[in-house]
């Protein structure tokens, strides 16, 4: 089954009305392949969500970079998904390792996160990854699959997941995984997902990689059999966004 080339853009805690506005303008006038080759997902923060919505050309979509675990009501300071739901929000960004280290967000805590938000009929993206200790002493996949365990305890219906690998020490560090690494890891998740879960659900699911791409090292790292795609920081901010957008090409002419 083809597994339509995914670049999300992580735009964090970043931004003002200006440089959003910018930002937007840059996306609006790019050219890009079609959507029929790649899906683009821009995430601004929670504040951004409206106007970044109305002003995006129709091609490229926006999600929320959290939500809320359950139904709204007395959590002051969260936004739910309902909300999101009701304003038109198609997909959220859950377990973000910014989140899980700084806030302490439990694997268990982003599998309630994914189920909930998937029953309220959003898409989510939800990241994995190890830290660089776990990976130098040789828990990568184990720390991989234990996060990816606890959200598939509780999803049954994967079609509206899109899972990013996002090593720890990739991100914003500019030490990105080598094309290998990541092949690696995007190997063994999909293996997992078919021993686990379903051969179907491992042929179909979008595995993308995140952690310091850049237009100089998407390519190589797009050109990887199982890695779909990108959740892209630092550089969704700048222009190099649409050269990593355009690297969905490399898929096409595989
Ligand atoms: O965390 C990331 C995307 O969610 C990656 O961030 P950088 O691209 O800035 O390394």
């Amino acid at each position: 089954m083809g597994r339509k080339f995914f670049v999300g853009g992580n735009w964090k805690c970043n931004g003002t009305n200006d440089e959003v506005k910018k930002i937007v303008s840059m996306l609006n006038a790019a050219e890009v392949p079609s959507q029929d080759v790649v899906e683009v997902v821009v995430s601004p923060p929670y504040v951004f969500l409206p106007v970044v919505k109305s002003s995006l050309r129709p091609d490229f979509h926006v999600a929320a970079q959290n939500c809320w675990v359950k139904k709204g009501g007395a959590y002051t300071g969260e936004v739910s998904a309902e909300m999101l739901v009701n304003l038109d929000i198609p997909w959220v960004i859950l377990g973000h390792s910014e989140r899980r280290a700084l806030l302490n967000e439990s694997n268990e805590f982003v599998g309630d996160k994914v189920a909930y938000a998937l029953a309220q009929g959003l898409k989510v993206i939800a990241c994995i990854g190890e830290t660089l200790e776990q990976r130098e002493s040789g828990s990568t996949v184990a720390v991989v699959a234990a996060q990816t365990k606890a959200i598939a305890e509780k999803v049954s219906d994967w079609t509206n997941v899109v899972l990013a690998y996002e090593p720890v020490w990739a991100i914003g560090t500019g030490k990105v995984a080598s094309p290998a690494q990541a092949q690696e890891v995007h190997l063994e998740l999909r293996k997992w997902l078919e021993t686990n879960v379903s051969s179907e659900v491992a042929a179909s699911t979008r595995i993308i990689y995140g952690g310091s791409v850049n237009g100089g090292n998407c390519k190589e790292l797009g050109g990887q059999p199982d890695v779909d795609g990108f959740l892209v920081g630092g550089a969704s901010l700048k222009p190099e966004f649409i050269d990593i957008i355009k690297a969905a090409e490399v898929k096409k002419s595989a």
